[in-house]
């Protein structure tokens, strides 16, 4: 699981950083609102939710291990650069190639494949569905479906990895394909299977394939769990059946947190603010402690159903948690929650004040992956933050540089074209530019240069004068 965090300003800020008319900064996700004029009743924080693979394997290491515990793998990395160098472009690709080392145990089991077929190892039906299992779980669904054709007996589970396979793939109709072929062949389905099917019909709004699933189902007369009906409660709220969801969730025997954040997320899905926030409260007085799935949806509603996004000034997207200081992270996300966090992202990172002390504890105590993005130098060239304060304690350091926009030589300098003093003033294009050297010393003749491009941009394109 990664997650991003962004420094939260005052969400009516008039600057917004960012290209996007609801980027970074209007969004509590994506800013850093540092006065919390607009608090909410809950933790303003942005969230990446990802699954984490490495979590039980590490659970487990911790149970078996007496003091002292394995030393701690965590990395510290740093993006700077000045403005529209790339910072937040190349965070989210970080990010997302991390994500592709929870797929090493994948890459592991398929090298152990390879050297099955190398020394001639002729799997038997029980270790076949183990690695059909294994190439449908990593999204290798060819490979899933030639094992798949080729088993002798095809029981419920090879069905099962069938299904779910294609439907975390986001390939739903071929899983419920799959679902059918299952019925075909006899077999009775059970709760993983309604699991990925409700999920798949929740994702395509397909209400009447999910009534027949739900129908089979109950003749199937599986008993009610959790995760059956969160499924559910979320395919009638995804398919606009908010009554049906609703009433799903008024009958369940057994509730938990992820049954009343499927409920607080579906009414938030349909704009339906007040009950969003009645059924946060319900959950809080019946004792049921809110995740951050339930936070993340409960904001997210508040926000008028606007997503939260990190944002860079291409527009590319990616969701993350708003905070105004980086200690609060652990509590507000919740222990359990950031326990499941393999890699910690950081944007705006100037405008952390606690910086050092949380990537110092994130990475050597916790063992996490931090990944920090930030100006290491404001208008003026000076030291910004506390950026430069974890240089030493960083693994890697990545000094990106932008264009000039004089004369498209390398940008290393951001320079500030309006004639505000004060250190910390959000804004993008409008305010600053990146320049080269030259043209951050002469920056007057820069400023004059690019107010001159705007005034004949405006000239050429009339339209533009009454936006
Ligand atoms: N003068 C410029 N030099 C380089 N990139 C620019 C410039 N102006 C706009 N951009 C755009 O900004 C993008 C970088 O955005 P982003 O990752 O949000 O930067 P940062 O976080 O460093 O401000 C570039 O990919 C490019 O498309
Ligand atoms: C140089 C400089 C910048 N800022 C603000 C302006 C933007 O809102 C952010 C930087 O965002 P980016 O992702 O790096 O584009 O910081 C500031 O407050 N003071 C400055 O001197």
């Amino acid at each position: 699981m990664k997650s991003i965090l962004n420094p939260k300003f005052s969400a009516l800020s008039p600057h917004l950083p960012k290209t996007s008319p609801f980027s970074l900064f209007s969004r509590p996700h994506d800013s850093i609102f540092r006065n919390n004029s607009q608090q909410l009743p809950f933790p303003s924080l942005k969230a990446t939710p990802f699954s984490s693979n490495s979590f039980l394997s590490r659970a487990q290491n911790r149970t078996l291990q007496t003091e002292p515990t394995r030393p701690p793998s965590g990395e510290i990395h740093v993006i700077v650069g000045p403005m529209f160098a790339g910072k937040t472009t190349t965070l989210l690709r970080r990010i997302q190639s991390e994500s592709a080392n929870s797929r090493k145990q994948y890459e592991r089991g398929r090298r152990i494949h390879a050297q099955m077929i190398v020394v001639g190892f002729v799997p038997n039906e029980y270790l076949k569905t183990k690695l059909l299992i294994l190439y449908a779980k990593s999204g290798y669904l060819e490979t899933a479906s030639f094992l798949f054709d080729n088993l002798a007996d095809k029981g419920l589970i090879p069905w099962n990895a069938m299904v779910a396979g294609y439907v975390q793939k986001g390939v739903e109709e071929v899983g419920l394909e799959f679902f059918c072929g299952m019925r075909q062949a006899g077999l009775r389905p059970d709760q993983y299977t309604f699991a990925s099917v409700f999920r798949a019909c929740a994702t395509l709004a397909a209400l009447e394939p999910g009534k027949q699933a739900h129908a089979v189902m109950i003749k199937s007369q599986i008993t009610e769990n959790v995760v059956i009906n969160s499924a559910l409660i979320d395919m009638y709220f995804k398919c606009s059946c908010i009554c049906d969801g609703r009433l799903l969730f008024e009958k369940c025997l057994s509730r938990n947190t992820i049954t009343w954040s499927t409920l607080i997320s579906g009414y938030g899905q349909h704009g339906r603010v007040m009950e969003v926030l009645d059924s946060f409260q319900r959950m809080l007085s019946e004792g049921f402690r809110p995740n951050y799935v339930t936070f993340l949806a409960v904001l997210v509603a508040c926000s008028h159903g606007g997503l939260i996004d990190e944002v860079t000034h291409d527009g590319a997207k990616l969701p993350c948690w708003a905070l105004t200081n980086l200690s609060s992270f652990k509590q507000k996300f919740g222990i359990e929650a950031y326990e499941k966090l393999d890699v910690i992202g950081i944007d705006e990172a100037q405008f952390f004040e606690d910086l050092y002390d949380f990537c110092r504890e994130a990475a050597d105590h916790d063992g996490k992956t931090v990944i920090v993005a930030g100006l290491d130098g404001n208008y003026l060239r000076r030291s910004f933050g506390s950026v430069l304060d974890i240089i030493p304690l960083a693994d890697t350091v990545t000094k990106l540089t932008a264009l000039c926009e004089i004369c498209g030589k390398r940008a290393f300098f951001t320079l500030r074209k309006t004639q505000e003093k004060q250190v910390e003033l959000i804004g993008g294009g409008d305010v600053y530019m990146p320049v080269c050297r030259h043209h951050y010393v002469n920056g007057q003749v820069a400023v004059e240069a690019a107010r001159f491009v705007l005034e004949s941009h405006k000239v050429e394109c009339p339209s533009h004068i009454h936006k």
